[in-house]
C-alpha cells in the first residue's frame, strides 16, 4: 500500500505496476489523517487512489486506517505531491486531483511554497486526461483567490466556483474549521488545454558508488558547506565510525524530493567502497550521484585514488 520509488521494479511505474489493475486514477495531495481518502475509496471501489503526504506521522495514521478498514484501492506515497504527479502518474492518465485544505502559507515571503501556482497547474495539465479536473476546498479566502488567478493565468483550465461537496467537509481540518465557524470555498479546475512543455519523470539509477585504492584514514572530517547538485543542494550532516569504515549522514534536496541518506566509505571484497548505502532505500537520482562524487573529491584530499567510478 506504501509506494517506495526506489523499490518499484519498473520506473517510472505504470498504473498497473502500482495498483495491479487499470481504472480511473485519482490523486489526493496532502491527505492528512486519511479519513477522507478512506471514505472516497469506499464510495468508489472502482477508482484507483494515489495519496501524497509530506508528514510521516500522517502517512502512518492513514496507513493504519486503510489497513484496519481493509481498503485495497489506495496507494500512499510519503513525499511531495508534485513528485507523485511527475513520477507516479503517467502523462494523460489522471482523472482527478483532490486538494482539501492545503497549507495556506499566508505570509508574503512564504507564498512561493504554495502548491497551487501557475507552474503547478501547467505541469498538472500534462498528467490529466482530457476533461480531467482538480477539486480545491479551503477555508482560506486569500489562497483561494490566489489559486483561481494562477489557474486562469495558465490559460489551461475552465474554473468554476461551487458549493463544496458534503464529503469534502468531513476531513479533519474541515471539522476543525467548521467548529471555529469558518466558511469554506470550493472550485473545480477542468483541463481544457495542455501545456506543450513535456515534464519527464526524474531519472532513477541502480547504483552510485566508486571503488578506491589507499588507506582508510583514522578520522574523516567533511566540510559542512552545502554541496551544489543539479537542481538542488546537499549537506554532509554527520560522520560516524563503524567497524569497516565511515557512515555519512547526508541531506539531499532536489526539486520536489528531499532525502536523508547514508553514504558509506568502507572496506569491501572489491577494495574501498564509497557510495550510497541501501539502508532506507533511497532513490538514486542525478543529485545523489553528484553528492557521491563530492564525497569522493573529499576522499581524494586524504590520499584515496579512484579505481572504478560507477556514478
Ligand atoms: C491543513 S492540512 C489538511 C489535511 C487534510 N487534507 C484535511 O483536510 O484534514 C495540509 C496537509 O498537507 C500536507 N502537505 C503540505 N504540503 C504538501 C505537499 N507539497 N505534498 C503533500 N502533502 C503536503 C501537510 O503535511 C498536511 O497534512
Amino acid at each position: 500500500m506504501l509506494v517506495r520509488p526506489a523499490l518499484l521494479p519498473v520506473w517510472p511505474p505504470r498504473v498497473m505496476d502500482l495498483f495491479g489493475r487499470e481504472g480511473p486514477l485519482v490523486l489526493e495531495v496532502g491527505f492528512g489523517d486519511g479519513r477522507f481518502t478512506a471514505e472516497l475509496a469506499k464510495a468508489h471501489p472502482e477508482w484507483l487512489i494515489l495519496g501524497a503526504e509530506v508528514s510521516a506521522a500522517s502517512v502512518l495514521r492513514a496507513y493504519r486506517r486503510l489497513k484496519r478498514e481493509g481498503i485495497g484501492n489506495v496507494r500512499l506515497y510519503h513525499g511531495q505531491g508534485p513528485f507523485a504527479l511527475r513520477n507516479l502518474v503517467p502523462p494523460g492518465s489522471l482523472r482527478r486531483v483532490i486538494v482539501n485544505f492545503p497549507d495556506p502559507w499566508p505570509k508574503k515571503r512564504h507564498q512561493r511554497k504554495r502548491l497551487l501556482q501557475e507552474g503547478f497547474f501547467r505541469r498538472l495539465s500534462t498528467r490529466l486526461v482530457e476533461g480531467g479536473d482538480l477539486l480545491l476546498t479551503t477555508d482560506h479566502e486569500e489562497y483561494f483567490r490566489f489559486a483561481l488567478e494562477e489557474a486562469k493565468r495558465s490559460g489551461l483550465y475552465r474554473v468554476e466556483v461551487k458549493e463544496p461537496p458534503e464529503a469534502h467537509l468531513r476531513t479533519k481540518y474541515a471539522l476543525k474549521w467548521k467548529e471555529a465557524g469558518r466558511i469554506f470555498f470550493h472550485a473545480v479546475f477542468t483541463k481544457v488545454a495542455e501545456d506543450p512543455t513535456p515534464w519527464p519523470p526524474i531519472r532513477r539509477y541502480e547504483v552510485a558508488h566508486v571503488l578506491l585504492r589507499g588507506e582508510l584514514p583514522k578520522e574523516l572530517t567533511l566540510a559542512k558547506a552545502p554541496v551544489a547538485i543539479p537542481g538542488g543542494v546537499a549537506v554532509f550532516l554527520e560522520v560516524a565510525r563503524g567497524e569497516e569504515g565511515f557512515y555519512v549522514l547526508t541531506h539531499v534536496e532536489e526539486e520536489d524530493l528531499t532525502q536523508d541518506l547514508l553514504l558509506e566509505v568502507r572496506r569491501s571484497a572489491h577494495g574501498l567502497y564509497a557510495g550510497v548505502s541501501r539502508f532506507g532505500s533511497p532513490l538514486i537520482t542525478e543529485g545523489v550521484k553528484e553528492v557521491v562524487r563530492a564525497l569522493v573529491r573529499e576522499l581524494g584530499r586524504v590520499g584515496l585514488e579512484v579505481v572504478q567510478d560507477h556514478t
